[in-house]
C-alpha cells in the first residue's frame, strides 16, 4: 500500500533511536534554544530603535544592549554545542543500527542469502546507514528547527503587524505547496534511483568476483557493456530526479527575493502612514530574514527526507525480519565434547565423539523462489527416507545435481525441509539452537568458507576455546600437514576467503575445522574433490579410523576410495534407494 506521506519507514526505525533518546533530546533542546535566542534579537532591536535611539532616551539602554549581547553570544554558544553533540549522536545511532543490522543479516537462513546478494547487503549496511546518519545529524534537526522557526516567526509577525504578517504567511504558502507536490512526484523516482543503484552494485560485484573467468574467456568488452548499460539506467533515473529537484529549488529560492521587495515597499508605506514604527518595520524585515533559510532549505530537506525514508525502508526490511526462532525448552543437546580431555598427541590422532542417530523421515524440499512469485521449480528432495545408526558411516552416492549439497544444507539447518522431518537422536533438527548446532552436526561443505585471519582462527571457528594441541591434532587427522610448512604455521595469515591457499588445502582446513568440533554427526559434501589420490586415500582412512563413534554421512558423486565409510546408498530422483534399512 502506498503511504500518504514520506517518513513512514523512518518512523519504523524509532526503536534504534530509543537508546539515544537523552542525547537526541539534548540536541533538540540546544537547537530550540539557539533558535529562540536568535529570534529575540529583532525584538530587542525594535525596542532599541523605537524606545531609545529614535527618542534619544538613554534610560534602560544598557539593559537592552546587555540583553542583545547575551542573546547573540548565547545563540553562538548554543549553535557551537549543537555542532559538537549532533554528529556524535548521529554516529552513535548509526553504530546501534549497524550492530543490529549485521546481527540480523548474519542470523538469516540460507534462503534469505539466496535472494540478497552480498553487494546489496553491503550497500544497505554501509551506504543506507550513512544516509540515515546524515539525516539524523542534519536533516532531522533542521526539519524540526525550521518548522519551529516558521511557527514562532509567523506568530510574532502577526503580533507585531498583522497585515505584514499575513503578507509573509501568503508568501510561504506556495513554496510549501510546491515542496509537498515535489515530494509526491519524486518519491517513485527516488526509489528507482536506489533500485538501479542496487542492480549496478550487483553486476559490479559479480563481474569483479568472476574477473578470472571473464578474462580467460576474453569477455571483458561484453561485461563492460553490461555494466555501462546498468550505469546508464542509473544515470537516467538520477537525471530525472535532478530535473525535478532543479524545478523545485529554482522556484523556492526565487520566491523570497520577490517577497522581500514587496515587504519593504508595503512596510515603508505603512511607516509613512504612521501605521507601524520604524522599529517594528526593522523587526518585521529581520524576522522575514529568519524565515529565508527555512523556506529556501525546504526542498533540500524534503530531498534528504525522501532519500532517508527510502534507505530506512530497505534497512527496516532487514531489521524487522523475524529473529532466529528460539528452541523449545525441552531440547537438551548432549554436553559439548570439549569437556573431555584431548587425546595424547602421539600415535594416530583421534578426533571423534559419541555418534548421533540420524533419521530422515519423508523429507521433501523445494528451493524458495528468488522473487515474490510462488515456487515453480521442481522439488529437489521428494520424500527422502534414511536411517543412520549412531556411530555408523554411510556414503550417499548421487550424480551431479541430484541434491547432495541440498541434503547437506538441510542437515546443517541452512534450510528447513518443505515437508517431513530430520531427527537427530529423535529430536527434530528445527529445534536445535543455532549456537549448539556445531556441537552436534559439523559440515564440510563443497565450497568451504574461509575468512581473513590466521589458520588457527579459521580452524577454531566452531570451537574458539580449543588449544593449539587440539588444533594441531585436528590438522593431522585432516592430513593438513602443509600448515607446518607455512612460514608462520598456525599463525599464517590468510588473505580474504583463503585465496592464498589451493582448493585442496582449503578443503583440508575445512575438514580439520569440522574434526575439531568433534561433532556427533559429520556431514562431508564431496570432501575429496581437489585432492590428489594419495591424500584422498589418507583423508578417507582418517574419516574411517580416527573419528571414534562419530556418525558420518559422506555425500559424493563417485564411490570414495577403498578406505571410505561403509554402507553405500544411492541418491536418485530426490530420494534414497533403500534408505531405511
Ligand atoms: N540456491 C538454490 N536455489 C535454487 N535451486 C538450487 C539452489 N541450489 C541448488 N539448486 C538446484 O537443486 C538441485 C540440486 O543441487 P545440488 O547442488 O544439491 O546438487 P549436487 O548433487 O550437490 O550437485 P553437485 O554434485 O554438482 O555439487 C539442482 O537442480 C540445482 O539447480
Amino acid at each position: 500500500m502506498q503511504r500518504a506521506a514520506g517518513g513512514g519507514a523512518l518512523w519504523r526505525l524509532r526503536g534504534a533511536l530509543r537508546p539515544h533518546r537523552r542525547a537526541l533530546a539534548l540536541n533538540a533542546g540546544l537547537a530550540a534554544a539557539s533558535m529562540l535566542a536568535g529570534i529575540l534579537l529583532p525584538l530587542l532591536a525594535r525596542r532599541l530603535l523605537d524606545d531609545h535611539a529614535l527618542r534619544g532616551d538613554t534610560d534602560g539602554l544598557p539593559l537592552i544592549a546587555a540583553l542583545t549581547v547575551l542573546c547573540a553570544g548565547g545563540e553562538a554558544v548554543l549553535i557551537a554545542l549543537r555542532r559538537v553533540t549532533g554528529p556524535a549522536t548521529a554516529l552513535a545511532v548509526e553504530e546501534t543500527m549497524r550492530h543490529r543490522l549485521v546481527g540480523r543479516v548474519l542470523s538469516q537462513p540460507a534462503a534469505f542469502h539466496d535472494r540478497h546478494t552480498p553487494a546489496v547487503l553491503a550497500t544497505r549496511i554501509v551506504s543506507d546507514l550513512a544516509l540515515l546518519r546524515r539525516f539524523v545529524s542534519f536533516g532531522l534537526p533542521f526539519l524540526i528547527i525550521n518548522s519551529l522557526t516558521v511557527v514562532v516567526v509567523v506568530v510574532l509577525l502577526l503580533w507585531l503587524c498583522w497585515p505584514l504578517g499575513l503578507l509573509v504567511v501568503a508568501a510561504t504558502v506556495p513554496p510549501a505547496v510546491l515542496a509537498r507536490r515535489w515530494e509526491h512526484s519524486s518519491r517513485e523516482v527516488t526509489r528507482q534511483v536506489q533500485r538501479d543503484g542496487e542492480t549496478f552494485a550487483d553486476l559490479l560485484d559479480e563481474s569483479i568476483q568472476g574477473v578470472d573467468t571473464i578474462q580467460a574467456f576474453g569477455r571483458r568488452d561484453d561485461f563492460t557493456a553490461r555494466l555501462e548499460k546498468a550505469a546508464d539506467r542509473l544515470r537516467r533515473s538520477q537525471r530525472e530526479r535532478a530535473r525535478l529537484w532543479t524545478a523545485l529549488s529554482t522556484l523556492v529560492e526565487g520566491c523570497p527575493s520577490a517577497v522581500l521587495v514587496t515587504l519593504i515597499g508595503a512596510g515603508v508605506a505603512a511607516v509613512w502612514a504612521g501605521a507601524v514604527t520604524v522599529g517594528t518595520l526593522v523587526a518585521v524585515l529581520t524576522l522575514w530574514l529568519f524565515l529565508l533559510w527555512p523556506v529556501q532549505s525546504l526542498g533540500g530537506l524534503m530531498n534528504q527526507l525522501q532519500q532517508a525514508d527510502a534507505a530506512a525502508e530497505r534497512v527496516s526490511e532487514l531489521l524487522h525480519r523475524p529473529p532466529v526462532p528460539a528452541p523449545p525448552p525441552a531440547f537438551r543437546p548432549a554436553p559439548p565434547p570439549s569437556s573431555r580431555p584431548a587425546p595424547p598427541s602421539s600415535g594416530p590422532a583421534r578426533v571423534g565423539s559419541r555418534g548421533a542417530e540420524l533419521v530422515l523421515d519423508q523429507v521433501w524440499f523445494r528451493y524458495p523462489p528468488a522473487g515474490p512469485d510462488p515456487p515453480t521449480g521442481p522439488a529437489v528432495l521428494t520424500g527422502m527416507d534414511l536411517r543412520v545408526a549412531a556411530g555408523e558411516r554411510v556414503t550417499v552416492v548421487g550424480a551431479a545435481g541430484s541434491g547432495k549439497s541440498t541434503l547437506a544444507a538441510l542437515l546443517t539447518g541452512l534450510y528447513e525441509p518443505s515437508g517431513g522431518r530430520i531427527l537427530i537422536d529423535g529430536t527434530d533438527l528445527r529445534h536445535l539452537p543455532t549456537a549448539r548446532r556445531a556441537d552436534v552436526v559439523a559440515p564440510v561443505p563443497e565450497h568451504p568458507g574461509l575468512f581473513a585471519g590466521t589458520i588457527r582462527d579459521n580452524v577454531r571457528l566452531g570451537r574458539p576455546e580449543a588449544d593449539d594441541a587440539e588444533v594441531t591434532e585436528a590438522l593431522r587427522a585432516a592430513q593438513a600437514f602443509f600448515v607446518h610448512e607455512l612460514r608462520h604455521g598456525l599463525d599464517e595469515p590468510l588473505t580474504e576467503a583463503g585465496l592464498s591457499l589451493s582448493g585442496g588445502q582449503r578443503r583440508r582446513l575445512a575438514l580439520a575445522r569440522a574434526f575439531l568440533c568433534r561433532p556427533r554427526l559429520l556431514v562431508l559434501d564431496d570432501p575429496l574433490v581437489g585432492l590428489d589420490p594419495r591424500t584422498a586415500q589418507q583423508v578417507g582412512a582418517a574419516v574411517s579410523e580416527r573419528l571414534g563413534d562419530t556418525t558420518v554421512l559422506w555425500l559424493t558423486r563417485h564411490r570414495p576410495p577403498a578406505a571410505s565409510p561403509g554402507r553405500v546408498v544411492r541418491l536418485h530422483s530426490g530420494h534414497i534407494d533403500g534408505g531405511s534399512r
